[in-house]
């Protein structure tokens, strides 16, 4: 009898690249299933731009918006598109294939869960909207990777390049920034607990959206918003809105060239980290560590890679997108933490994030 060959290190990959193989299992009962669903997530990747762009010409139809007040046929809603009807029908079907709408039997589209869902979720649309620019910059994604693309979306946050910044596009930035801080609050707070802080700065807190969700949970804390002068405007309105005047300092400068504020006993960095290279990163944390007591707090939440454990929304959508904005990088839990035992800081063990795709948090403090 012949003997069988050892099978070599990556026997598997290899026959499942094999067509043959692949034809096998897609008729065997035991692995048909599973064939069809990897091929389908493999298509779902390959279509991964096609389903992105069903979704923003819905926003940018403002189709869901429409949708909310009552289901629609195809033609009334080409109508107040202005978009020929059959192209509106295929439209309305690949959103409904990707469960955003739903076809009935009459023939008009309406709003499934996940469609009304993106209504309400703050900023999602502006989100959307602006990614036309970050798709710009990924559309060679083999320059985009080797670094030869001079990318737009550095140009879309230009505070990032040291706040040369008018106020128009302070404004422009703030709105999205802050939309999308209600969620990156909410998720924060579910995870730290600000019991026994006394004052609290919030480092880069833009319009004061995260400052303002922290005082309702904690009525007793005093507030600090630290940003550049630009950016500060904004948040004073903000907080006169929210009846929060009396409680917060607002102090405008630069973590590059000034000292943070002192007489705080927790420090926030919320979105800050992933816009800069580690060595801004480095003297931040350790201002941070100058300005707070023994037993003072700090609390980092932002998007993290999953590290070891890569996780998508972080991995295959921060990452590149920071890779986009040229300055920063998301950066994985453990990484911001060395950054953090570095500067001085005990870290606390990670907590699970409640939506990696929202926000992760890491809490560290100064020794006692
Ligand atoms: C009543 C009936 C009939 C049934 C009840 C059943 C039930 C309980 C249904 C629940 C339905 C429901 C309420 C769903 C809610 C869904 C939500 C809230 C979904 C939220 C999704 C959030 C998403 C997708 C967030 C995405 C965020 C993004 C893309 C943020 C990007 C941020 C960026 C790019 C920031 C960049 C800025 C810079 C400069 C790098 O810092
Ligand atoms: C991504 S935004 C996050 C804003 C807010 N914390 C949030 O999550 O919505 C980054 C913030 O850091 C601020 N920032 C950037 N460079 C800064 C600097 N050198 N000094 C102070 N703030 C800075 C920006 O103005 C901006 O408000």
């Amino acid at each position: 009898m012949a003997a069988v060959a050892p099978l070599r290190p990556g026997w598997t990959h290899r026959l499942i690249a094999s067509p043959r193989f692949q034809g096998w299992a897609a008729r065997f009962p035991l692995t048909q299933g599973l064939v069809r669903r990897d091929g389908e997530a493999l298509f779902d990747l390959v279509a991964g731009f096609c389903h992105s762009q069903i979704l923003s010409a819905l926003v940018q139809f403002d189709i869901p918006d429409i949708l909310m007040e009552r289901p629609a046929k195809p033609a009334a809603l080409a109508l107040r598109c202005e978009v020929p009807e059959a192209r509106m029908k295929v439209l309305l079907q690949g959103a409904a294939s990707l469960g955003l709408l739903k076809r009935k039997r009459d023939g008009r589209f309406s709003l499934t869960r996940k469609g009304a869902a993106m209504v309400g979720v703050p900023g999602l649309r502006d989100m959307i909207r602006h990614h036309d620019v970050l798709y710009r910059d990924l559309a060679d994604p083999v320059a985009f990777f080797r670094g030869d693309v001079e990318t737009e979306l550095a140009g879309f946050w230009p505070y990032v390049f040291g706040g040369e910044m008018g106020p128009t596009e302070a404004a422009r930035y703030s709105r999205l920034m802050t939309e999308s801080q209600a969620m990156v609050a909410e998720d924060t707070l579910r995870r730290v607990s600000l019991r026994g802080v006394k004052r609290l700065c919030d480092v880069g807190g833009g319009a004061g959206a995260f400052l303002t969700a922290a005082a309702s949970a904690n009525p007793d804390m005093a507030l600090v918003l630290f940003d550049l002068p630009q950016v500060v405007p904004q948040a004073t309105a903000r907080f006169a809105s929210a009846g929060l005047s009396a409680r917060v300092d607002i102090v405008p400068g630069s973590f590059r060239d000034d000292s943070l504020p002192d007489g705080c006993d927790a420090i926030s960095l919320v979105r800050v980290l992933y816009d800069h290279d580690d060595e801004t990163i480095a003297d931040l944390l350790s201002k941070c560590r100058t300005a707070l007591p023994p037993g003072g707090r700090l609390i980092i939440s932002e998007p993290m890679s999953g590290g070891d454990v890569p996780e998508r929304a972080a991995d295959a959508y921060f990452s590149l997108y920071t890779m986009a904005m040229r300055t920063g990088r998301t950066r994985s839990f453990a990484e911001i933490a060395t950054l953090c035992g570095t500067a001085g800081f005990d870290v606390a063990r990670p907590v699970r994030p409640l939506r990696p795709f929202v926000t992760s948090v890491l809490q560290a403090s100064v020794s006692s």
